[in-house]
């Protein structure tokens, strides 16, 4: 029996395969008991052709084929700096077959969570800015200038370290999202063994431990075979997760092995059902605190990016927040919550300017303006941390306090959710069929091997420069060199 691959599209997400035939078994229950998924050419360059099998497993998970035992490293490990980086075990492996006419091979899928890192004592908190401030994703030089980044690091750290400092001094003396992030690792494997996949969860830290090469050497070490990248930033910036991806790419690029592993990565989520309905259900239960939830604003704080990211750099940061925020809202507003709402942005660093409005002048304009309650709901990231805690929970707040607002709330970050977590690990499953080698063959080689194409190719390519050169404008320019 063939069925209708999109009626299984949550399961198997196929941007990336040039075409797709998917299979659907039935079972006796009638539910449809396995899935093959057919690419051609495109997530595997290797062979004309391989096949993803996924059966449904007994408590309505996916499996693999195979289903067999074969047990890997249980143990914590070090990393290079002596810090235990995280790599969840795997006990048994259950998880995704992968079918080509010529061999089946078992998978061993990893998942890399991408983050921030943060400081975890008030001494790492100047090393840890430096790292932040040397990422030309965070200071963007003009090339002619790239010399200067790493001293302008050193001075901005050193300069902001105090005002850093006394944060996370008033948060415990460090940021908790190390901690936080490794319960959420634990979490997502459990709900990807739930859903009959086994794997490995790594974290990779952009400025802090355990940092992102770290998990990468032992992605490379437990010899993974297909890997999930998964940033846990809902929206995509530049600054976050397109800077953690660069560091990914490059390493990738410079290792032969790396290069031909198959990828796949999430580069936002936040318009998917479960995290949009994950964040409406946190809301409507902190509405409930207000002795008037109805006269409530939800007041969206989302962390800032510099202006230039989105209007010169094309960050796409802004306009996924402002979609996000729609659907958050559209969602309550299907379940009758039509409280007033809406979105700034918060803890912008230095002289340039960031995405307005602010937050701090937001909530003064609305105590002057009349609102009396309001419910501050942190929207950029999924986990608390110095902006939350300090930033929301303390300067906000007092600021919203004395300008007239009288009643406070904060929505809680994400954290351990079970339907954020469920929705995360569905997210990798769609994910893992389109996982594809980020270097190893390009289109250059598969033209060497279609002669057709490639002459077709420089047929129009010739045609489309003769008309280039003989354009007026090349006329003119060209009489201006002379
Ligand atoms: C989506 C989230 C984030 C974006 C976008 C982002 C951009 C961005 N951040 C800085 C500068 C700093 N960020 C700092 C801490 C920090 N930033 C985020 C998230 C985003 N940053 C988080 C979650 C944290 C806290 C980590 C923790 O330790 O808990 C800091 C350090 C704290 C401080 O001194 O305020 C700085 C500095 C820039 C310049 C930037 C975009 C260009
Ligand atoms: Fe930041």
């Amino acid at each position: 029996m063939t069925m209708n691959a999109a009626s299984y599209s949550s399961v198997v997400s196929h941007s990336a395969f040039r075409s797709l035939d998917t299979k659907l078994s039935p079972s006796s229950s009638g539910i449809p008991s396995l899935i093959r998924v057919t690419c051609h050419s495109d997530c595997n360059k290797s062979t004309s052709q391989a096949s993803l099998l996924l059966c449904r497993s007994s408590n309505n998970g996916w499996k693999g084929m195979l289903g067999g035992t074969s047990s890997w490293d249980t143990l914590p490990r070090r990393n290079l700096i002596g810090q235990t980086s995280y790599s969840v075990s795997t006990t048994t492996y259950g998880g995704v077959a992968i079918e080509s006419p010529s061999h089946i091979a078992e998978e061993k899928v990893g998942v890399l969570l991408l983050n921030l890192g943060g400081p975890e004592t008030l001494n790492d908190v100047q090393p840890f800015l430096f790292n932040l401030f040397a990422d030309p994703d965070i200071i963007r030089l003009p090339r002619l200038f790239q010399f200067l980044q790493r001293p302008l690091a050193k001075l901005i750290s050193v300069l902001r370290a105090p005002k850093s400092k006394e944060g996370y001094a008033a948060i415990g003396g460090g940021s908790p999202l190390r901690k936080i992030t490794d319960d959420q690792a634990l979490a997502l494997k459990d709900a990807l063994d739930a859903k009959g996949l086994s794997s490995n969860v790594y974290i990779g830290m952009r400025y802090w431990y355990p940092f992102t090469e770290e998990a990468v050497h032992q992605i490379k070490r437990d010899g993974i075979t297909r890997l999930v990248v998964l940033p846990l930033y809902p929206q995509f910036s530049i600054s976050t997760t397109g800077s953690s991806i660069r560091v990914l790419q490059h390493m990738f690029r410079e290792d032969a092995s790396l290069s031909k592993l198959p990828v796949s990565i999430i580069n936002s989520w936040y318009q998917r059902q479960g995290y949009i309905k994950s964040m409406a259900d946190l809301i409507e239960k902190e509405l409930q605190s207000f002795s008037e939830p109805k006269e409530a604003m939800i007041f969206f704080s989302a962390h800032g990016v510099p202006v230039s990211y989105v209007e010169d750099a094309g960050d796409p940061y802004r306009d996924q927040m402002e979609e996000c925020i729609y659907l958050i809202m559209q969602e309550l507003k299907a379940r009758g919550i039509n409280n007033e709402h809406t979105l700034a942005y918060q803890s912008r660093v230095g002289p340039v300017q960031w995405l307005k409005p602010y937050t701090d002048e937001t909530l003064v304009e609305l105590g002057q303006k009349g609102v009396r309650s309001l419910l501050a709901v942190p929207v950029s990231f999924v986990s608390e941390h110095i902006e939350t805690l300090e930033e929301i929970d303390m300067e906000y707040r007092e600021l919203a306090l004395e300008s007239g607002i009288k009643n406070w709330a904060r929505v809680p970050a994400l954290g351990l959710t079970p339907s954020f977590i469920t929705d995360l690990a569905d997210a990798v499953i769609e994910a893992l069929p389109s996982a594809k080698a980020l270097y190893a063959s390009t289109s250059t080689s598969e033209e060497e091997h279609d002669p057709l194409r490639y002459l077709v190719k420089m047929f129009f390519g010739s045609i489309l420069a003769f008309i280039l050169f003989l354009s007026p404008r090349m006329i003119t320019a060209f009489r201006n060199l002379i």
